[in-house]
């Protein structure tokens, strides 16, 4: 609403609403090993949320930006910066800088508007057929040979649901959906000043910095959740089948290569853990470090980390650019890193997945799989599938029985 919709609004006696944040993160909650939260309030699994209202965009892509950052928060105490990197590491970040605004809960968020939107069309952007043509060229570069001594390629393919509803769909909402959601996420919404608005709950941190204390939970390897008895076949599958495990051990290993040289202690499990994500299974391990040098922000790591292996590949150019080529449309925020990094150089960055970019009545569902040697088109395909089913339940978005 623009304010002077919102005034006009007010004098005629209706209560306006107050202006929408630009970034809403919630996230904090501890990790498996964390230290108990000493502070009041602070419980072991407290959720914090951030937001940035009223701030001010930042301009520029990912070269330099981080020290870029960190000179605008040295110079404004009290502030932080949140928002989001985008997939393609040479796109132009969405960044707001403001007072930080942190909250131990999400503010009741006005109640959405009535009817409901209906869904009316979907367009799956490729298509079946070219999904699983596109895992065939992805099977045929992984085949054409190694990714370095001894190491196997890899990449990740996505699609995109364009949706199309009877009416607008409400951001807030969306974002409501997304906050209650059971389960370990990292919940996200930013408004760009492009217009379409962001909304996700991700299961997969990035990068956290809590002081020196440097943390990752990577995820690859999945599948789907179908409930109920089975659910625990499913996982029993996951936690057997090599090809997830392959998967798994390459973005471990890929994020431990990138965090090494930024701490003098990095802890990686030897073996790992599986995840319960909203409507999938994951292997997940949590990489664990100290950072030699105090003065590196939560940015500066989720700007050499993103984006991670878990959507891209590798060996990393190679895969970034084999993406380009079978997903010509690029992919914008999808696969990316999203959170914020304040004036200590603390901060959380989520992978930017099992999210939703909502412009009025069109909403785009974005989900990939990783391929390796043994990957099949059509198992990749039906992955997907289970990844866009499973976001639109968490976020409450009509989405019909998608194939
Ligand atoms: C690509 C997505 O998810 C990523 C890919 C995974 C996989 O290939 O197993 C698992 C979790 C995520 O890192 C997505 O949700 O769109």
């Amino acid at each position: 609403m623009s304010e002077a919709r919102a005034s006009a609004g007010s004098e005629r006696g209706v209560a306006a609403r107050p202006p929408a944040p630009a970034f809403r993160f919630g996230g904090g909650s501890s990790l498996p090993g964390d230290p108990v939260d000493q502070r009041p309030g602070g419980g072991s699994d407290a959720l914090v949320w951030r937001s940035v209202t009223g701030g001010r965009w930042l301009d520029g892509t990912r070269a330099g930006l981080a020290d870029r950052v960190a000179a605008v928060l040295a110079a404004h105490p009290d502030t932080m910066v949140g928002g989001a990197l985008p997939f393609e590491r040479d796109a132009a970040a969405v960044l707001v800088h403001g007072p930080v605004d942190e909250r131990p809960a999400l503010p009741v968020l006005p109640a959405p508007r009535e009817p409901a939107p209906v869904l009316l069309g979907v367009e799956s952007r490729p298509d079946p057929v070219g999904y699983r043509d596109a895992v065939r060229r992805a099977l045929d570069w992984i085949a054409d040979g190694p990714a370095g001594p001894g190491q196997a390629r890899k990449v990740v393919l996505s699609r995109a649901l364009l949706l199309e509803y009877s009416s607008a769909v409400d951001p807030d909402a969306v974002l409501a959906a997304a906050a209650a959601t059971p389960g370990r996420t990292w919940r996200y919404q930013l408004r760009t000043p492009a217009g379409p608005v962001l909304v996700g709950a991700t299961p997969e941190l990035l990068v956290r910095r809590r002081g020196l204390a440097v943390t990752s939970f990577p995820l690859a390897g999945s599948t789907p959740r179908p409930g109920g008895a089975a659910d625990a076949d499913q996982a029993a599958r996951l936690r057997a089948s090599a090809k997830d495990h392959r998967e798994h051990a390459v973005v471990v290993e890929a994020i431990a290569d990138t965090l090494a040289p930024w701490c003098r202690r990095l802890t990686v499990p030897s073996e790992p853990e599986l995840v319960a994500a909203p409507g999938m299974w994951h292997l997940g391990s949590h990489i664990r470090g100290e950072l030699r040098d105090p003065s590196v922000t939560s940015l500066h790591l989720a700007a050499a980390l993103a984006p991670t292996p878990a959507l891209g590949g590798r060996p990393a150019a190679a895969a970034a650019a084999l993406i380009g080529q079978l997903e010509p449309d690029g992919r914008g925020l999808y696969g990316g890193t999203v959170g914020w990094t304040d004036g200590s150089g603390d901060g959380e960055w989520a992978v930017t997945i099992r999210g939703a970019l909502l412009d009025g009545a069109r909403v785009r569902v974005q989900a990939g799989a990783g391929i390796v040697a043994a990957s099949e088109p059509e198992a990749e395909l039906h992955e997907t599938t289970a990844k866009v089913r499973a976001v639109l339940a968490a976020l409450a978005l009509p989405g019909g029985e998608l194939r």
